[in-house]
Parts: structure tokens; C-alpha cells; sequence
């Protein structure tokens, strides 16, 4: 099974979901134009790190989000791997992710499970309990979120159970740690013995400068496409 790949690596605009919707929807356009298979976008696309505003910003239930992501899913035949969002269920704050097959169908739904205290997360966001695979056009995949990286037994245990072959990664990931990212995406490549698929956003807010870099990596831990900063 051969799948084309299309990262979004894109800037997100603090706090103004409609701008980034906006971005989110080009980008579906354009992958949809090129024959993509799989779309990838990165973490907290709707809002960024606005974690002091989430009353306000959080999608309830992500309800927004998983509507136009499905839409656009369906409307492009396209499989999404809808980066994350930040959403609100029961009085709680969650960075989300979900992902909908080509016809529009919501194949997981994802609460990230390690919260990185560096970016502040564990003070506003609840962590989720559970892990995230899935199968996309046949192909057995799962998927994390940005800091779950760092953890490569809980990794692992989640890639062995298909054994799955794609993992997705989804990020927001600094410039000044970006070696790290490179090295972490290699090691999971190697010991899972699967692609490493991981969008990383660009831009900047108030507390960092993120570093681009995303990256399709094969099970060898060879980089097959590295995208710039
Ligand atoms: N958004 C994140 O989880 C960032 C993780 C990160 O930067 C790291 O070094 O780990």
C-alpha cells in the first residue's frame, strides 16, 4: 500500500480560530489538488497555546472542529489526521485530537495523555487516559501529541498492538529544542519499525519561536522528506 502524505506545517494565529479554520481549509484544497491521501495539520491549530483564554476559546465537545474537519474530509476525499484542538467537556479542558477517514467518518478521537509542563499544559488541560490507532485506507496507524514523544515505552505499547505501521505526530515543538525532535521522531521510527509521519507548526507566541522542521521518516530511521523552518 503506497499513501501520499501532506503535512500542513503552517503558523497558527493566537487565540482566532476563524483565522486558522481559514488555513486549515486552503490546506484541504491544496492536498485535495495534489493527490494527497493522508493530511496531517499540527497541534492546537484552532487556538495555539491560548491555554488562559480556553473559557472562552475551547471548542465544546469539539463540535466545531470535528464538523469542518469531517466536512472536508468528505468533501476532498481525503483522510485527516486532524492535528489537535483544544476542547471543553464537562466543566474540563482537553488537547484533543480527531481524525476522519475519506468519507468523512470519524475514525479516533485522542486526549493527549502527557501534559508538558514547560508550555504550562497540566495547569489548564486534563490529561486523557487512553491510547490512539486506527486504520486508514487499510493501513494500521496511531497517533500522539507533540510531548508523548518523550515517552517511548508508552509508545511502544501502543504500536505493538497492531503492530501498526504509520505513526503520526502532531506538534507545536520550540526551535531551541528542535534537535531533540529530530532524534526522538528517528528513535520511534527505529523501534517500532514504522513510518514517523510529524507536523510541526511555525511562527511564534508570546513564550516561544517554534521550529517547523516536520518530517516523514521510514522505518529505518532514514529521513525521507524534512520540510525548513
Ligand atoms: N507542545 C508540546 O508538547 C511541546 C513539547 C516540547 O517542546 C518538548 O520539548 O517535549
Amino acid at each position: 500500500m503506497k499513501l501520499k502524505i501532506g503535512i500542513a506545517q503552517v503558523d497558527i494565529f493566537l487565540g482566532n480560530p476563524q483565522a486558522n479554520q481559514q488555513t486549515i481549509i486552503d490546506y484541504a484544497q491544496k492536498a485535495a489538488q495534489t493527490g494527497v491521501d493522508v493530511l496531517l495539520y499540527p497541534e492546537m491549530w484552532q487556538t495555539g497555546y491560548a491555554l488562559t483564554e480556553l473559557d472562552r476559546l475551547a471548542d465544546h465537545n469539539g463540535d466545531e472542529s470535528q464538523a469542518l474537519l469531517s466536512q472536508l474530509a468528505k468533501q476532498h476525499h481525503i483522510n485527516i489526521v486532524g492535528g489537535s484542538v483544544a476542547t471543553q467537556r464537562d466543566h474540563k479542558f482537553y488537547n484533543t485530537m480527531f481524525v476522519f477517514d475519506r468519507y468523512g467518518q470519524k475514525v479516533s478521537e485522542y486526549d493527549k495523555l502527557h501534559l508538558f509542563g514547560l508550555m504550562n499544559e497540566e495547569k489548564y488541560i486534563t490529561a486523557g487516559s487512553h491510547s490512539n490507532v486506527f486504520n486508514l485506507d487499510g493501513v494500521p496507524s496511531a497517533g500522539v501529541i507533540c510531548y508523548d514523544i518523550r515517552f517511548p515505552e508508552w509508545v511502544r505499547t501502543m504500536m505493538a498492538t497492531g503492530p501498526q505501521e504509520l505513526l503520526f505526530v502532531t506538534a507545536e515543538w520550540p526551535e531551541q529544542r528542535i534537535a531533540q525532535w529530530q532524534t526522538l521522531l528517528q528513535a520511534r521510527a527505529i523501534e517500532n519499525q514504522s513510518f514517523v509521519v510529524a507536523a510541526n507548526r511555525v511562527g511564534h507566541d508570546n513564550d516561544n519561536v517554534f521550529g517547523g522542521r516536520s518530517l516523514v521518516i521510514d522505518p529505518l530511521g532514514n529521513i525521507v522528506k524534512q520540510a525548513s523552518d
